[in-house]
């Protein structure tokens, strides 16, 4: 077969290392309350391999957590990667540059710490909260989450009171909660009954947002 015509087959997705689509094709979900989500499926090209590495590499802890005088185990396993922390694999680098470079002009401020939650089955998941511990208490911000494994919803509800609106977040897939998102409407990811793999969610953040 001449080089020519191996050329094709050289650009299939599935046999090139990692990388990214354009954000371009971002769909901006205006929530009302000035909150809003971005929502970008398949961003992360390649995810198998990015997968087994956050599972592989990075340095996950089980954590317990009081809750009415009893300690209970957090359902999820956690890692926290600081500003200047080497992240696990270079496409979440660039993943944390390009956002810095799209949102720029919007949220003022780059990405720069990368929270991860490996969600080992079903029974794994978040409750309802908003991420309000700092600046993201009283001021707009964005929080940015890439997921990575089986397919999990993200849950958002008005604080308050009102229905939810559900975001299934699949491998690869980029989700931007952003404006008031944090102060004036709450997520989770809910546990399930169905029979599902392991997923990994990476959350970018502002510095002293979490
Ligand atoms: O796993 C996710 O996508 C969400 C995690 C989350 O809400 C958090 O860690 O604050
Ligand atoms: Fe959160």
């Amino acid at each position: 077969m001449s080089q020519a015509a191996y050329q094709p087959s050289m650009l299939d997705l599935t046999d090139t290392a990692p990388c990214l689509g354009p954000l371009g094709g971002v769909r901006r979900h205006p929530l009302g309350r000035g909150a809003w989500v971005d929502h970008l499926p398949a961003w992360v090209r390649g995810s198998d391999e990015v997968l087994d590495v956050l599972l592989r590499d990075v340095p996950w802890r089980a954590e317990r957590r009081t809750m009415y005088d009893t300690e209970v185990d957090v359902p999820r396993l956690l890692c926290w990667y600081a500003d200047g922390r080497p992240l696990p694999h270079p496409v979440l680098t660039t993943a944390r540059e390009a956002l810095t470079r799209h949102y720029a002009a919007e949220l003022g401020e780059p990405f720069v710490t990368a929270g991860m939650c490996h969600y080992r089955d079903g029974r794994d998941s978040v409750a309802w909260h908003g991420d309000t511990q700092g600046r993201s208490a009283h001021a707009d911000t964005m929080v940015a989450i890439v997921s990575f494994g089986s397919p999990r919803p993200l849950l958002l509800r008005p604080r308050g009171g009102g229905a939810s609106l559900r975001f299934p977040l699949g491998h690869g897939d980029l989700v931007v909660m952003g404006g008031s998102c944090q102060r004036t409407w709450e997520h989770a990811i809910p546990k399930t009954s169905r029979p599902v793999g392991p997923r990994v969610s990476v959350q970018f953040r502002p510095v002293g947002v979490a």
